[in-house]
């Protein structure tokens, strides 16, 4: 499969009021095109930090990332990312959120007929149709999260990045927001790179699962191949023994191999 993202000898020193913090070190990756990838790690391991790297948000002190064979110098259409609190602008309706993107990246190319189309698909995709005059506020937080993910959808990036998309959800909204992520990357064949917390999570959605070692200077420890065919059912993996296995692999790798000894 051809690579779509290439981490090469990835180190991030931030500057900070108390000195230099080697956040990251010697992280090398590659994301296959059509491929979804799952970041997972300790809390402040620098799972974020690699993410915002790929998003072009941060730079690297040293080292190299590139989509499609282009140096990640800046955020771009291309890599529309996903945060854990939906970045909806309240001021305006869903329709109009995603709409906005929409224009951003096609504005120049399609005549408005065309703009509204795409903003609409996208919102049918996820589910989200009905309520396109509704502002974010007249919304409830799992429906928000469905937007931010139109909106990036609408964007056609070649990948969706996303932090925690889920993580300020009830569990069920979550479980239901997991399929429906899973039926939609299976029909736009989009790759994925995804930061979360969630074992569970992980394994249902990943075709790898990168595992990182804590800070600082955290790197990648291992990555796990998830070889679970798609489509996947949650209720049918809880009790395959395959999945049983992986679950098992990263939570050894969290907790064993790589426990975190909170501060006191
Ligand atoms: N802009 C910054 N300036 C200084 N330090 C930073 C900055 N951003 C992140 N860090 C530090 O880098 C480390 C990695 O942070 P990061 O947010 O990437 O971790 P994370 O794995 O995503 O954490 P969490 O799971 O808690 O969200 C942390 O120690 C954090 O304090």
């Amino acid at each position: 499969m051809k690579n779509f993202i290439d981490v090469h000898a990835a180190e991030m020193v931030f500057s900070t009021k108390k000195g230099r913090f080697h956040a990251l070190q010697d992280v090398n990756l590659t994301v296959a095109k059509g491929e979804f990838v799952t970041l997972i790690g300790h809390s402040g391991c620098g799972k974020s930090t690699l993410l915002n790297l790929i998003a072009g948000l941060l730079m690297p002190t040293s080292g190299a990332l590139l989509c499609d064979n282009r140096e990640i110098a800046s955020p771009g259409p291309e890599r529309a990312v996903v945060f854990q609190n939906h970045s909806l602008l309240p001021w305006l309706t869903c329709y109009e959120n995603v709409y906005l993107g929409v224009e951003r990246v096609f504005g120049e190319r399609a005549n408005k007929t065309e703009l509204k189309r795409r903003t609409m698909d996208a919102l049918e995709l996820v589910g989200m149709g009905h309520a396109i005059a509704k502002r974010p506020q007249e919304i409830s937080g799992g429906m928000k999260q469905r937007v931010g993910i139109a909106r990036a959808l609408a964007m056609e990036p070649k990948v969706l990045l996303m932090d925690e998309p889920f993580g300020a959800l009830d569990a069920l909204t979550r479980a239901h927001l997991q399929d429906e992520l899973l039926k939609i990357v299976a029909r736009t064949q989009s790759t994925v790179v995804m930061v979360t917390h969630d074992v569970d999570e992980a394994v249902l959605l990943s075709d790898r699962i990168v595992m990182m070692t804590n800070g600082p200077a955290a790197t990648i420890g291992e990555i796990l191949n998830v070889e679970l065919e798609r489509p996947r059912n949650r209720v049918q993996l809880a009790e395959d023994p395959r999945y049983v296995h992986y679950r098992k692999e990263v939570l050894d790798f969290l907790y064993t191999r790589h426990g975190q000894k909170l501060a006191a």
